[in-house]
């Protein structure tokens, strides 16, 4: 990737910041609307997705953002100007942009339905993803015929995914916003290092059919091995004998070796590469639990979905790109406005856990505060991600985005047509467009005034402000025809290059996580402290006092 100039000194960045400063800080939305009724066709994006899907064209209307022509031009520019298109295709040829774990970073090639060559170190990498693909498509229709049998020769019936972060949140999201899908055994997970988890999966649960997939890239995460033991013990506890272990554990991982030494037969485990980080994992292996729950061909969609989207990041011109678009629309909000933070709003039950998946997949990505070149940034870079399904999030936390002090940017997700038709669907598509509506238009003092005109000029003055919303508050709304297994592969996919493309423009890496690194270190030095009496020195006065009262209360 090419060497940038700090941000601040990029000449598409002064030029933002200058419009910002004369314009932008002022910039009214209602106004926009009231002068241009073409603002939504401008300020919108339509992708068809193939007819052989019945998901139909998904739908990005970012016109209720503080932008005009000329702030969206010089947006573009910037994303001209830090080089979004060659880092890209760095990316997806498969060099090392990962350069502090000296990775390449090829999720892409896990769903490549183009079946295009890439190459790694001199070795193309789609025989390897095809064969695991084929080794995942064979487990499936053994699992999910009733073929593959428990220790008693009864089918499964229930799947426990045990793993963490990557390993866990996509399978997570991924079997919720596709349960209607289901073709397979029920999926369960297991994450918490908390013995709560475990026990309360366990518990609803019969040895004989149940299949644990032990999901670790490393094979190292002590939450993982930890859970994946117990899970073990739990097993034998009923099956007694060892050799039944093969018909019940699987394991996906990178480590062959560990995953012997914990007594997983070799075949009975499933390939992925280093080139894969974990929170971009739920294309590999790792979408096992997925694909036997909704069915391998299923399976095999949400990749097609997500090599769709790959495709427009790859081909559609900056000013159409919808994950390019999203980007700098977070870009200029967090930088010029100062916002913290972005909120993911589905108004969709299946995906109530999406925000949850994005919170590792922008966060563990984008959460870092050093350049490319090791100097520290001067300006903020990845943002908060949070979110509940609508209309719940409505009667939570929206109060504070209407009327509260600071300025949260919302992605509004919606399928037109429910995968459950009720009347329920068109309340909730109501609500879902007059959240954005009301965000962006407020309420002013003379509205509330007439609303209010019945009453006394006292009691008037005492309750207006408390009723006036400032509005102009920026959302982007994101429409599909339904949730299928394409159209989800698709929006995720849209959302890991948009922050793709912000890690781009912030000239960071998007892609090593060793934030997560100190804790685990600590963890692993003060687990043993917590029982005995052996003196305790080397920590905080606050770390002492805490360990002290665990021993005494434990
Ligand atoms: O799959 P593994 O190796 O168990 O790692 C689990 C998770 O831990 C992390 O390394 C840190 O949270 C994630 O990036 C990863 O998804």
């Amino acid at each position: 990737m090419e060497a940038l100039k700090p941000l601040r000194q990029d000449p598409a960045y002064a030029a933002l910041q200058a419009i910002f400063d004369s314009k932008g800080k002022s910039l009214e939305m209602l106004p926009l609307f009231n002068a241009n009724p073409d603002r939504f066709d401008k300020f919108s994006v339509t992708i068809d997705t193939p007819k052989s899907d019945d998901g139909g064209p998904i739908l990005v209307d970012f016109s209720k953002n503080r932008i005009d022509d000329d702030i969206f031009q010089h947006l573009l520019r910037l994303a001209e100007s830090r080089g979004v298109a060659s880092a890209r295709d760095a990316m997806f040829s498969g060099k090392k942009i990962n350069f502090t774990e000296d990775r390449a970073v090829l999720h892409v090639a896990l769903r490549n339905r183009s079946n295009t060559s890439i190459v790694v170190d001199g070795e193309d990498v789609m025989p390897g993803v095809n064969a695991v693909l084929a080794h995942m498509k064979e487990f499936c229709h053994q699992v999910i015929s009733g073929e593959w049998k428990g220790y008693t020769g009864e089918k499964i019936t229930d799947v426990v995914n045990i793993g963490i972060g990557g390993s866990d949140l996509g399978p997570v999201m991924v079997t919720e916003a596709l349960r209607h899908y289901q073709v397979g055994p029920s999926v369960h997970f297991v994450s918490n290092v908390d013995g709560t988890h475990i026990a309360e999966v366990t518990k609803k649960l019969n040895p004989a059919t149940t299949l644990f997939i032990i999901a670790s890239k490393t094979f190292t995460t002590q939450e993982t091995i930890t859970n994946a033991t117990s899970a073990k013990q739990w097993f034998l506890k009923t099956a007694e004998d060892k050799s039944h272990v093969a018909k019940h554990f699987v394991a996906l991982s990178t480590n062959g070796p560990k995953v012997k030494d914990f007594g997983i037969d070799e075949k009975n485990m499933f390939a992925f590469w280093d080139w894969v980080g974990g929170r971009y994992s739920l294309w590999s292996a790792i979408g096992l639990s997925i694909a036997l729950h909704v069915g391998f061909e299923n399976f095999e969609k949400l990749l097609e979905g997500a090599h769709f989207m790959d495709k427009h990041f790859q081909t559609a011109p900056l000013e159409k790109n919808v994950p390019v678009i999203l980007a700098l629309l977070g870009v200029w909000y967090s930088n010029f406005y100062g916002a913290e933070s972005h909120a993911l709003l589905p108004y969709d039950q299946y995906l109530h856990r999406f925000a949850a998946y994005f919170q590792q997949g922008d966060m563990e990505s984008n959460g870092k505060f050093v350049t490319r070149s090791g100097a520290e940034t001067d300006y903020s870079t990845g943002p908060i991600v949070w979110g509940e399904p609508g209309t719940n999030g409505q009667h939570a936390f929206y109060q504070l985005i209407h009327q509260g002090t600071r300025l949260i940017p919302c992605d509004f997700i919606a399928p037109a047509q429910s995968l459950n038709p009720s009347p329920q669907h068109q309340i909730l598509l109501a609500n879902f467009l007059a959240q954005p509506e009301a965000l962006m238009r407020g309420k002013n003092a003379e509205e509330v005034k007439e609303d209010l005109k019945n009453l006394p000029a006292d009691k008037l003055a005492a309750i207006l402000p408390h009723k006036v919303f400032k509005g102009n508050r920026p959302s982007t709304s994101i429409v599909v025809k339904k949730v299928t297994p394409f159209t989800l592969g698709a929006l995720i996919a849209m959302y890991e290059h948009k922050i793709f493309t912000q890690g781009v423009i912030w000239d960071i890496n998007s892609f090593d996580q060793w934030g997560v690194e100190l804790g685990k270190v600590l963890a692993k030095a003060i687990e043993p402290e917590l029982t005995g009496d052996k003196e305790i020195s080397n920590h905080d006065c606050s770390t002492t006092g805490l360990i002290k009262f665990l021993r005494n209360h434990m």
